[in-house]
């Protein structure tokens, strides 16, 4: 029990950290713009997961962890289209997009090792277009094909220009905002933390990515405060922990001083990136939606039917509501329950654009709608976040409503259902 109890303690404390994998030593102009971060992995857990995995296959976990998904993974709405028509209406907006200039769909009965059926596209379009989209695909699980996935591409080599022989000028953005660049989006101001000194609008910037370590305080953090003038020199106190988490080359649309001034708009315009996936932003709004394909199965797996009445209890932004009440063919009730009042407008919102109006919504804190037993009975909705606190959850560090999905309470006190 004690040995377990470290183990998540340690899990929580310190999972694993990335890591570039050239030293100072080897560091030089040529090679500093680079992709390639290494994760450092708390030893304990290390140690655990080669036992599970192997040491091949926990390596192959490891440096898939600091790439990005090949594919976008996308979600037809059934009540408003299907998958070939999306596929056409996709094949079309790239097309006139410029990333490909003829797509043809082939013979759809290729079977992937993913066991996905692959639309490959046959492109006249320029080398840069072609790199961009591998294939369209409909996925072939029994009961799934109103799934379709576009695959990406990468790791592309960037060219960073010479900048006549100086170095360029940087921008270095959050990891949330990297994760979303290399899935075809833009840097917008919010996600960049630092940038060179005397950046104008249209000058050439190498984007590189921040990411949180565990520091000597106890917490995870960039140790970078948002506004920091980048020098590009080896004095530049970032210079070093940059290399190797470069993820492509931008044009500025702003100024230096605009990108830590206004609140909102594209900050750098991405030309290059290391990994390419088309932006899906405002893109057939109602008719599909971007989600992983964990959670796509979550739903199907429930296998909910027309005329029942489902609740979601953490229901923003309204992924899996949103497919359980498409699967229920929009006939019966999906309850959607969120703490945050403005992710429930969100959710009806994604209601409405999808078409959906079996979808009831409440701002609520889920902690206090699960009551135990005899508790439920006689005081609904009455149970604080304490309740579901025991001294032996405190020590694991896990409470609150992940408590409540883990243990319940019974005569010989917490446990695991
Ligand atoms: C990861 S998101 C859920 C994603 C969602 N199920 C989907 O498939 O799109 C977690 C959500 O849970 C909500 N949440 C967290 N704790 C909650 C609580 N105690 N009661 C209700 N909502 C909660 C958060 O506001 C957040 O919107």
């Amino acid at each position: 029990m004690q040995k377990g109890r470290d183990f998540i303690k340690a899990i929580r404390r310190s999972f694993f950290t990335l890591h570039s994998n050239t030293s100072i030593s080897q560091m030089d102009q040529s090679t500093r713009y680079r992709y390639s971060p290494t994760l450092k992995w708390n030893p304990m857990v290390e140690e655990y997961f080669i036992k599970v995995y192997g040491a091949d296959h926990f390596s192959r976990i490891s440096t898939a962890l600091t790439r990005p998904s090949c594919y976008s993974c996308i979600r037809v709405n059934t009540l408003k289209s299907t998958s070939d028509a999306i596929i056409e209406k996709l094949l079309e907006i790239f097309k006139e997009r410029g990333m490909h200039n003829v797509a043809v769909l082939e013979s759809s009965t290729t079977w992937e090792p993913d066991n996905c059926c692959k639309a490959t596209l046959k492109c006249t379009g320029s080398a840069e277009s072609l790199k961009t989209i591998k294939s369209i695909s409909k996925c072939q699980f029994p009961g799934l094909d109103y799934v379709v996935f576009v695959k990406g591409s990468g790791p592309h080599a960037i060219h960073y220009g010479d900048n006549e022989g100086k170095p360029l000028k940087e921008v270095i953005v959050s990891r949330k905002c990297a994760e979303a660049v290399l899935r075809g989006a833009q840097v917008y101001v919010p996600g960049v933390l630092a940038c060179s000194a005397h950046v104008e609008r249209g000058d050439a910037v190498a984007v590189s990515v921040a990411v949180e370590q565990y520091g000597p305080d106890g917490g995870w953090g960039v140790a970078m405060t948002r506004g920091t003038v980048l020098q590009g020199s080896q004095e530049d106190p970032y210079y070093f922990e940059r290399d190797g988490f470069y993820i492509g080359q931008a044009t500025a649309m702003m100024s230096r001083a605009g990108m830590f001034r206004v609140t909102e708009g594209v900050a750098v315009d991405m030309k290059e990136r290391v990994y390419r996936l088309p932006s899906f932003y405002n893109l057939l709004e109602g008719e599909i939606f971007l989600q992983n394909l964990p959670s796509i199965i979550t739903a199907h797996a429930l296998d909910p039917q027309p005329g029942e009445r489902i609740l979601d209890m953490c229901a923003a932004p309204g992924g899996k509501t949103t497919a359980i009440a498409s699967l229920m063919k929009d006939k019966g009730e999906v309850v959607a329950v969120d703490r945050s009042h403005n992710k429930v407008l969100g959710i009806q919102k994604l209601a409405a654009e999808m078409g959906l109006s079996c979808i009831t919504t409440y701002k609520l804190d889920a902690l206090k709608s699960v009551c135990h037993g005899a508790e439920s009975d006689s005081l609904p909705n009455t149970c604080s976040a304490e309740d579901a606190r025991t001294p032996d959850l405190l020590s694991t560090g896990i409470d609150g409503f992940d408590a409540k999905l883990l243990f319940e309470k019974n005569s010989e006190g917490w446990s695991v259902p």
